[in-house]
């Protein structure tokens, strides 16, 4: 049995020039602008036009490109290691949304390979319908074109994982006493999960997006209670706004600026990427960084993002053997839980639907906080 396992991701500019070809393809996706195709067309182009000097300032600072792909990659190659200890004959593909190598390429690759299943691996724990929810219709439809008719399972959202927290814990526990033996005796420090993003309306439309973050903080808080270590105060916060509607809060931007007013210095936890990227690399290492020295707080501090760590690795390679064992649509939650496709293909954005927004809602909508998986 040859098992395909593609993995999904953003993608990101490999040049200057791919900046505003990538930003139209990101912001001319139904999943992310949502109105009709031809209105869609026109503004998701503007959009894409204004952004591009901003995006490509961006890139600029970290070497004119997106480091994406090479990190995905490479969790590719140490997943695909991680399966063959396992005695799987698994092949791991890459498959962006956004820039290359996009899906239609990779699914080509996948039936060149003589693949007999595939499982859809997202690389984002959270469920979110712009990301593995735009992701997952991108490679129907790319798997459609390309001939490609084979068994095919999905794993959709793995926010709570015991792996994953586990593997989380365990690098911010090391960045934690970092900082804290970087600290003059008595600083208070603040620990800020500082998550990607996402536009209110999508939220309020029932995306359970920001449900599974809070589910997320909540179990590396308890892996990081297991490992003894006490945590310090906490606080969940969105990153990279990047247009002018209103999107969810609080905003780390504010959360740096609250910090530096209590005297308090922070540790910054990436909570919805397991990669470095722009995002992390220039807003949070750079742009928050000189914002907290400006503005006189005690001290900065990032923890680093998953890449390639082994724990991680052998977290998403236990992940992938639990999804194919399943052999169907898969949430990694609650005793994997399958997905009935009622709602962008998660049954948690359903339960959220009908509860509204927050922790409470999800918790009102009777699902548990606790993984299972
Ligand atoms: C309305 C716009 C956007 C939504 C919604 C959005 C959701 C979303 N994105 C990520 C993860 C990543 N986003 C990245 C870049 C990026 N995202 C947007 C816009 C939206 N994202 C833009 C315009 C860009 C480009 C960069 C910029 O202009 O600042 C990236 C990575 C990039 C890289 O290094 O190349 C990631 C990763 C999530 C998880 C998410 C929703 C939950
Ligand atoms: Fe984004
Ligand atoms: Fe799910």
């Amino acid at each position: 049995m040859r098992i395909a396992v593609v993995l999904f991701n953003l993608g990101g500019p490999d040049s200057p020039e791919a900046v505003r070809p990538f930003l139209r393809n990101l912001f001319t996706d139904p999943a992310i602008l949502r109105m009709p195709a031809p209105l869609r067309a026109v503004l998701g182009r503007l959009i894409a036009w204004r952004r591009a000097p901003t995006a490509r300032d961006v890139y600029a600072r970290i070497g004119g490109r997106s480091p994406l792909l090479p990190l995905t990659e490479s969790q590719a190659e140490a997943l695909e290691a991680a399966l063959a200890r396992e005695g799987a004959t698994a092949r791991c593909f890459v498959a962006m949304r956004y820039w290359h190598p996009f899906a239609a390429a990779t699914a080509r690759a996948v039936r060149e390979w003589g693949a007999d299943r595939v499982l859809l691996l997202p690389l984002y724990p959270q469920y979110s319908t712009t990301t593995t929810g735009s992701s997952v219709t991108d490679w129907q439809a790319a798997a459609d074109r390309a001939g490609l008719d084979l068994p095919t399972t999905e794993l959709c959202c793995w926010h709570s994982d015991p792996g994953f927290a586990d593997a989380t814990a365990a690098i911010l526990d090391r960045a934690l006493a970092e900082a804290r033996a970087a600290l003059p005796p008595g600083t208070a420090l603040r620990l800020l999960f500082s998550a990607h993003g996402l536009p209110e309306p999508i939220v309020k439309a029932g995306d359970p997006y920001q449900w599974q973050v809070e589910q997320s903080v909540a179990a590396v808080l308890r892996a990081l209670d297991g490992r003894g270590t006490a945590a310090p105060e906490h606080v969940v916060c969105y990153q990279s706004r990047v247009t002018p509607q209103r999107w969810i809060g609080p905003d780390t931007e504010a959360e740096v600026k609250r910090a530096a007013r209590d005297g308090v210095a922070v540790l910054v936890c990436p909570i919805a990427f397991v990669s470095e990227h722009s995002e992390t690399l220039v807003e949070l290492d750079i742009e928050y960084r000189e914002l907290g020295h400006r503005l006189g707080l005690p001290g900065y501090f990032r923890v680093p993002a998953q890449n390639s760590d082994p724990g991680f690795i052998e977290a998403l390679a236990r992940l992938a053997l639990r999804a194919l064992d399943s052999g169907r649509p898969l949430c990694s939650f609650a005793g994997a839980r399958q997905c009935p496709k009622r709602f962008g293909g998660c049954p948690h954005a359903a339960a959220r639907e009908r509860a509204g927004a927050g922790d409470a809602a999800g918790r009102a909508a009777g699902i548990p906080e606790q993984a299972a998986a």
